[in-house]
């Protein structure tokens, strides 16, 4: 879909992002809804569809974690699963926009932004997306790349050998890595070689879940068993009975649900909130985490008899910087998925692209090149893509070329935004305040509140 025709919702408590946002969009969109308080949500969604919603991550009334944003980002994804999603987080929030990116959002854009840049990622994510995959884990975002663990470097010829030998056990498999090196795609390659392939395989992302609700979501409860049980639940556990349940983000857990889960895998049994009555399971748990684990366990924050019970076999997954052929192989393979996707001719990549992809240190591993490759896909010039059609701008990157940045490429504080903005606006209507505020899409007063506050 053009930028011209969306219309777009944004959603956060702070005034002056709300305000900045709709004066760059408002001119570039076909309508521009702003709203500070996040439990208008779901009503302005059911009053009149949006295709997408910036959504920030936290609110004054909640703790800086993000947890109200996925919260919200759950609700969103329920009420109006073709709507995009955009999370507003900040700068360097890497595990925040890697779990809400997991969570289903469509993409995420860092706070304080690049006007161009903000643009240019909200007409990709209204891009149409084919290919959806269901899976047992319905919050995962349509992944169409994501079928085998491609790649020839030794490393990662060694990894999918341990795959092939232990995925036909019925070993407990630990996969380490960072983020984005492929710890979900190698669960479900084990899970698929396994002799359970045709039973579910249902992930649980467990660093996302309070202690409350880690058991009802593990576990399942019964209809009551709190205030918004309307209705009894079955959890993972059970709804991967005779399959895989995949545990992701493992070593994020708090001490109090980690002896729940070893009771669990110890008893080969669950028992539901609110009920007293044990139900068997018969699942293989694969688990993942980025965490340094032997070292959780040594510090005494992860308790070594879960580890043992996690670990029967450990896979690390190589980081992406360490298998340059690789990035390669991967940016051609994402470049034919997306092109096809979107019903493009696939491209070619320039020498000097090639060479721009090989030389970045891809913080945010393979999940970081397929979203470079998928935005340069829609977003590059011509049928050959060229160094500057790859913006890195993983939060890992953003933050890293932040630092590096001369001060005149450093993005400008909100507040400087809206003060140029203004005065923009002001000279273009040569003083008149009228036409100014018009313009910008505020009263009078307001504008003369904003002429105060900025001493304009
Ligand atoms: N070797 C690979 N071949 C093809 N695609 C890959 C490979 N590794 C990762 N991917 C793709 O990269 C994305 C990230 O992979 P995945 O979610 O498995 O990483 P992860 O290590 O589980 O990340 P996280 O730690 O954030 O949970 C997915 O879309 C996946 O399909």
């Amino acid at each position: 879909m053009n930028l011209k025709h969306a219309r777009i919702l944004v959603v956060d408590d702070e005034p002056d992002v709300l305000f900045a946002l709709r004066l760059l969009l408002k001119t570039e969109v076909r309508e521009v809804v702003t709203e500070k308080n996040p439990e208008r949500l779901l009503s302005l969604l059911g009053q009149q569809p949006f295709d997408a919603v910036l959504l920030d991550m936290n609110y004054r009334s909640g703790q800086t974690t993000g947890n109200e944003g996925f919260y919200w980002l759950d609700r969103i994804r329920e009420h109006a699963p073709t709507t995009a999603v955009l999370l507003l987080t900040a700068y360097g929030d890497v595990r925040t926009a890697v779990r809400a990116l997991k969570a289903g959002a469509t993409d995420f854009l860092l706070k304080p932004w690049h006007n161009d840049q903000l643009l240019q990622t909200l007409a990709a994510a209204l891009q149409p997306k084919t290919g959806s995959k269901s899976g047992s884990s319905p919050k995962k975002p349509a992944d169409p790349a994501a079928t085998t663990l491609l790649g020839e470097s030794a490393a990662m010829q060694e990894v999918r050998a341990i795959i092939e030998k232990v995925a036909p056990t019925e070993a407990n498999v630990l996969l380490l890595g960072e983020n984005g090196t492929g710890k979900e795609l190698a669960a479900k390659s084990l899970h698929e070689q396994s002799r359970r392939a045709a039973r579910p395989f249902v992930a649980a992302d467990v660093a996302a879940l309070s202690e409350g609700l880690f058991e009802s979501e593990l576990f399942g409860h019964t209809k009551g068993a709190f205030t918004d049980a309307q209705a009894s639940r079955m959890g993972r556990f059970e709804a991967a009975n005779g399959g895989t349940l995949f545990l992701d983000e493992i070593g994020n857990i708090g001490l109090p649900q980690q002896a729940k889960l070893l009771t669990a895998l110890q008893n080969r049994q669950v028992v539901p909130v609110g009920s007293n009555v044990p139900v068997p399971v018969d699942i293989r748990l694969l688990s993942a985490t980025n965490a340094p684990l032997h070292a959780l366990v040594a510090r005494g924050t992860f308790r070594q008899d879960l580890m043992y019970r996690l670990n029967t076999v450990e896979i690390t997954l190589p980081p992406l910087r360490e298998r340059a052929d690789d990035v390669l192989l991967l940016a051609r393979h994402f470049a034919q998925v997306y092109a096809a996707r979107n019903r493009q001719p696939v491209p070619e990549f320039s020498a000097a692209a090639l060479r721009k992809l090989q030389e970045h240190a891809w913080p945010g591993n393979v999940r970081e090149l397929q979203h470079a490759v998928d935005r340069a896909v829609i977003l590059g010039a011509g049928p050959v893509l060229l160094p500057a059609d790859f913006s890195f701008r993983s939060p890992e990157s953003a933050a890293a070329s932040t630092t590096a940045a001369t001060v005149a490429e450093q993005p400008l504080p909100l507040l400087e935004v809206e003060k140029n903005t203004i005065q923009q606006a002001i000279a273009r209507h040569q003083g008149n305040l009228t036409k100014a505020a018009r313009e910008l899409g505020l009263t009078r007063t307001a504008l003369y509140r904003r002429l105060d506050k900025h001493a304009i």
